[in-house]
């Protein structure tokens, strides 16, 4: 075989990865790994250890053991940070800015998707017309479609989206389906943690259960 002939190594590997509180396991060891245009639902129930998981791939808390692997690389913190789009629980916005400047700061920090602007960005989430609205003032899942426009705004390949439909009305739903799809379309992927109460978007998708301390 010659290095041409190999297929491209995952998107993510996870390697014997484990993570403990107070001597007390949360999750692992655990093997997984996702490749570029596949989507792994993380199911689980509350306080299973999903958005622990996430925060540890992330690299917001470190792993008590095992490995990460990007690009079949080490996950180092600046790889991390290049791969990585992280939509958690928190909207991550700016209250005292308005919905657009916050795109805009944003891209100004992570850089930005070809051919996409927070202009469009917002009319995609249906914001269209909050350009002006201070964060703080937008409802709990006009912030989730901000935060939805900044995720689809980052370059990043790899998605971390921890409870992605929670605030949003069933339109909304199906735009994170919708981006989902576009974006493992697009070559990238996506770790979603769901309590498995939506319909899986149609693309190739992976399954991975978590159970409390196991
Ligand atoms: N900051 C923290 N300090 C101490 N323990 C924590 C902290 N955050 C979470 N935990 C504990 O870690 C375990 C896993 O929590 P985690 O938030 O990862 O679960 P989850 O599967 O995302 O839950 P949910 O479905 O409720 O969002 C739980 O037992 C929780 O109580």
């Amino acid at each position: 075989m010659t290095p041409t002939d190999r297929p491209a190594p995952p998107l993510l590997e996870a390697r014997s990865l484990r993570f403990a509180r107070n001597d007390e396991p949360v999750f692992g060891p655990l093997d997984f790994s996702v490749d570029a245009g596949e989507a792994l639902l993380v199911q689980g129930d509350n306080g299973a250890g999903k958005t622990t998981l996430l925060r540890v791939l992330a690299g917001l808390l470190r792993a008590d053991g095992g490995e990460v692997h990007i690009d079949g690389q080490r996950a180092r913190a600046g790889r991390r940070a290049r791969a990585i789009a992280y939509l958690s629980h928190l909207p991550g916005l700016k209250a005292d800015l308005g919905a657009l400047e916050n795109l805009e700061f944003l891209c100004g920090l992570q850089g930005r998707r070809r051919a996409q602007s927070p202009a469009s960005a917002l009319g995609i989430v249906g914001l269209a017309g909050y350009e002006d609205t201070l964060a703080r003032q937008l409802s709990a899942g006009q912030k989730k479609r901000l935060s939805l426009a900044r995720l689809w705004l980052s370059p990043a390949p790899l998605w971390l989206l921890d409870e992605p439909y929670a605030n949003l009305d069933l339109e909304g739903i199906e735009l994170v389906n919708r981006m989902v799809q576009a974006h493992l379309r697009d070559g990238g992927a996506a770790l979603v943690t769901t309590h498995g109460a939506y319909a899986a978007p149609p693309v190739r998708t992976r399954m991975l259960v978590l159970e409390k301390g196991a």
